[in-house]
């Protein structure tokens, strides 16, 4: 089992508050990582410390052996990190297509060598980014013309075109029915097949159980257990933390 991705002590603070404490993580190729935990727990600001969007405090990560700590988010994502957000953060009044487009250049350059042949190959990336995220027939749709379900596989059919080998995905399927549920779901057990690493930060425990090869548990900014979800789930104390029942 390879390791697509490693972080070790990550920490940041927000004025008194220490969202995340130490945090050590790997995520394995060709499996699905579910950062597990209560609101508040640290999982967002993780994500952001990995990317490049938010500066830690301490610690390292590293993407096949190569850190990637102190680059910027497109240079994080140029090395092949996709994330998603909880907000989406699409652009709203650009057609499907060219919000599609825009993730296969991840730099926001608009200069690049290869000229028309180029934008081709771009352009064939994100016609079948949105053919596997089942968006293509509405490709010429402005995204804030979109129901909120093809909002989050438009976020989706972003990360595809991205091409990148580790995904970050936060709450991806939250506020999806059933069978958009199982849409994503069979999206991502592709990408999984296909060799990627993903780590969801995701609250609905039935896509967890559905998706997850292993669990990472955070509360208060720690990673307090980690490993295979039926041991994970079965712990009353992490059931305590999880459902604010704790003592
Ligand atoms: N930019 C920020 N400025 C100040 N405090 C922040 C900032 N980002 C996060 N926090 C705080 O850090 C803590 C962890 O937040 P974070 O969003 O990472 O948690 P989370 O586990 O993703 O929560 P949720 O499941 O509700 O999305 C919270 O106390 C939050 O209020």
């Amino acid at each position: 089992m390879s390791i697509a991705l490693t972080c070790q002590g990550l920490a940041r603070s927000f004025g008194g508050v220490q969202a995340v404490k130490g945090v050590s993580l790997s995520l394995p190729a060709g499996q699905v990582t579910a950062l597990v935990g209560p609101n508040g727990a640290g999982k967002t600001t993780v994500f952001n410390l990995i990317t490049g969007n938010l500066r830690a405090d301490a610690g390292q990560a590293s993407l096949h052996g190569k850190p990637i700590m102190g680059l910027k988010p497109w240079q994080v994502a140029r090395a092949g990190v996709a994330r998603s957000f909880q907000d989406l953060r699409l652009f709203q009044h650009m057609t499907v297509r060219d919000n599609v487009l825009a993730a296969t250049e991840p730099s926001g350059w608009f200069w690049q060598p290869g000229g028309a042949a180029s934008r081709a190959a771009r352009l064939a990336r994100a016609e079948a980014a949105m053919e596997a995220a089942g968006i293509a027939g509405v490709a010429d749709a402005r995204a804030v013309d979109l129901a909120y379900a093809e909002r989050k596989f438009l976020s989706m059919a972003r990360i595809l075109a991205a091409e990148a080998n580790v995904w970050l995905l936060d709450e991806p399927a939250s506020g999806l029915d059933l069978s958009s549920r199982t849409r994503f779901q069979d999206l991502l057990k592709a990408a999984r097949a296909q060799g990627v690493a993903i780590c969801l930060i995701e609250h609905n425990l039935d896509v967890v159980m559905a998706l997850a090869d292993r669990i990472a548990f955070l509360d208060r900014g720690e990673v307090l257990a980690e490993g295979e979800p039926q041991a994970i789930m079965r712990d009353p104390k992490l059931a305590a933390i999880y459902f604010g029942d704790r003592k």
